[in-house]
């Protein structure tokens, strides 16, 4: 029994030993003056001692900054804490220095003091550790040159800066103990309001997809500037610890949004030109056709001398000049004559007639119109008066204009100033204005259709052309060269206008002045069978016809409607029976212009 007590003994005091021999660590027993007592074999390998050289030594000669003070105080240490654990460099017998993890446990045997040290190689792990620092090192470099700020935006939406970067600080002027430690600067609070909805929305859906994603918003920066951040971010969802974040980084896209802004705005403006550009050149093509100056103006009257003295005399200048005469008389050639006359004869004359187009066209017609700026204004439109800008613009049929656009022209007339459709921005242009009417524009302002500090500013410089019947003699020089011209056209050979011919076209009053001469010789060049000039049965009829329905004045006709009224009510005038109620006007008022045009009752 005893035996085989001792030889379980005998085993185990083997196995311990194999044990500790072929210990990954070197193990020392040193005991309170430092000598070295056991070391294993680790120890020998490590260290390059032989267990000889180990044992003659006392622990702090194997370290050349050690001495038995160090000694003295790591073993006090040890004696109180019972278990020790540092790390140290060590050198072997060759000088290599060694990085170790010393363990050392404090033992009492048999009344002796000893500590058993536990001595790691650690090389490969403080390799690894420097590498991993390394490599931190290196990633916080270039994270704070970063452009852009890591934030994290937790579940309630708040979404919280986790690290700024020095780039991030330069842009936003907030330093990281603004952003990360003051709680009540959160990341929303920077992006610009108008922004935050869609921002929260597109984090909550990477948040569902935990797909990355994209997005251009503003944020108020510290010194209240307003910046375009691009963000890219990603979210991160765990359901574990429930941690569910955005993770991201911004970058200042100001710069880029600016070019693209002023690139859309210069595609803006050259599409601009261009259509306006085009719209120029659809009025030359039509301009060009006709050419307009002294020589194809024919006249030999002195009232049409004066006119043509006038246009000398005001084309020069900037003026306003307000053409007035009956239909056909020649206003839009004599209002081409003061263009061509003038500086700005360079640019073509841009005409609108006013009588023309529809009320509600009339106003994007003049000063133009911005996309979107009505229902059709599918583009942008430059009105007449830009492009007139530099040249003149003849407003035909001036008297027609509506009274809001009067009020609008009159602004542009004293500062040459106006509104597109649809855009705020005032423009200014340099034009100048011709306008022309058939109408006694003195009236309109009387009646109120036309306002009278528009026709002030208009009547600067008033040409009169005299209707064709007050100037006859003109008649035959405009008989020869229409003849002339449409004889050109047709490939007629009229050589002859006989006295009686013209005589006839001399007595005819011409309701339609110039124009209808010229229609009248145009359809007698046409219609003549030979090389004379001949009228046919057509122009007497028409001429009779014209007769008949001779305008008469206003006043004759007032005269014959209020007689008309008198003669139903049997002359009388006032009551209910009475004319002037038919007339609808007072019956004093009605006596009075009785008496004004002479209508008496027959006795
Ligand atoms: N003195 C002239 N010499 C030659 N042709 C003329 C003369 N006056 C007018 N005409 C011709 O008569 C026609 C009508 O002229 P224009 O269109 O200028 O008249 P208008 O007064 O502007 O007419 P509306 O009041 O109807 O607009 C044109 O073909 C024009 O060339």
């Amino acid at each position: 029994m005893m035996s085989h007590l001792s030889e379980q003994h005998d085993n185990m005091m083997r196995l311990s030993h194999f044990t500790m021999e072929y210990a990954p660590d070197a193990i020392f027993w040193v005991d309170s003056e430092a000598r070295i007592h056991r070391v294993n074999e680790m120890a020998c390998r490590l260290f390059g001692y032989s267990q000889d050289e180990f044992l003659h030594k006392k622990v702090y000669e194997l370290h050349p900054e050690e001495n038995v003070e160090i000694w003295q105080k790591r073993w006090n240490t040890l004696k109180e804490h019972k278990v020790v654990t540092f790390e140290k460099l060590q050198p072997t017998k060759n000088g290599q220095w060694i990085p170790v993890e010393v363990t050392q446990n404090f033992i009492e045997f048999e009344g002796q003091e000893y500590s058993c040290n536990f001595v790691r190689d650690i090389t490969a792990r403080k390799r690894a550790e420097d590498e991993l620092q390394e490599s931190q090192r290196t990633l916080q470099t270039l994270i704070h040159n970063l452009p852009g700020a890591v934030y994290r935006c937790k579940h309630d939406q708040q979404l919280t800066v986790e690290f700024i970067t020095a780039w991030s600080q330069r842009i936003t002027g907030y330093t990281p103990e603004d952003l990360i430690f003051n709680k009540k600067i959160s990341r929303v609070e920077l992006i610009h309001p108008e922004d935050r909805k869609k921002v929260l929305r597109e984090y909550e859906e990477a948040l569902k997809e935990q797909k990355p994603g994209r997005l251009n918003y503003r944020i108020i920066t510290m010194s209240g500037d307003i910046k375009w951040i691009s963000d890219r971010f990603r979210g991160v969802y765990s359901e574990t610890n429930d941690i569910v974040a955005v993770e991201g980084f911004f970058n200042d896209i100001t710069q880029q949004i600016e070019a693209e802004k002023e690139l859309t705005q210069a595609l803006l403006e050259v599409e601009y030109f261009k259509n306006r550009l085009e719209e120029e050149n659809i009025y030359l093509r039509q301009e060009i056709k006709l050419t307009y100056n002294f020589e194809n103006i024919h006249s030999q009257s002195e009232k049409y001398k004066q006119v043509l003295a006038q246009v000398e005399q005001v084309a020069a200048t900037d003026a306003t000049v307000l053409i007035l005469g009956e239909t056909g008389t020649g206003k839009e050639l004599i209002a081409h004559a003061v263009h061509n006359l003038s500086t700005r004869r360079e640019r073509s004359l841009v005409k609108v007639n006013c009588a023309a187009l529809p009320a509600n066209l009339i106003e994007s017609e003049l000063f133009g119109h911005e996309k979107g700026a009505f229902t059709g204004a599918i583009a942008r439109k430059a009105g007449r008066f830009e492009l007139a800008d530099g040249s003149s613009i003849f407003l035909d049929e001036i008297g027609e204009l509506p009274l809001d656009l009067q009020v609008k022209l009159l602004r542009v007339l004293q500062e040459g100033e106006f509104d597109r459709l649809g855009n705020p921005q005032t423009l200014k242009v340099n034009v100048r204005v011709i306008a022309a009417t058939n109408r006694d524009l003195e009236k309109a302002v009387q009646n109120g259709t036309f306002r009278e500090d528009l026709f002030y500013r208009l009547n600067v410089f008033p040409i009169h052309i005299p209707p064709l019947r007050d100037r006859p003699e003109d008649i035959p020089l405009l008989v020869k060269y229409f003849t002339q011209k449409f004889s050109k056209k047709t490939g007629k050979q009229i050589e002859r206008v006989p006295r009686k011919v013209m005589n006839i076209l001399q007595e005819y009053h011409w309701p339609g002045n110039i124009r209808e001469l010229e229609n009248i010789i145009e359809r007698a060049v046409i219609l003549s069978p030979g090389t004379r000039l001949e009228l046919g049965d057509w122009f007497s009829a028409k001429e009779s016809q014209s007769k008949s329905v001779k305008l008469v004045t206003l006043e004759e006709t007032e005269r014959t409607h209020i007689l008309k009224a008198l003669k139903k009510t049997h002359w009388r005038v006032s009551g209910e029976k009475g004319a002037a109620k038919i007339l609808n006007i007072n019956p004093q008022t009605l006596v009075s212009r009785m008496k004004k045009l002479g209508i008496e009752r027959p006795a």
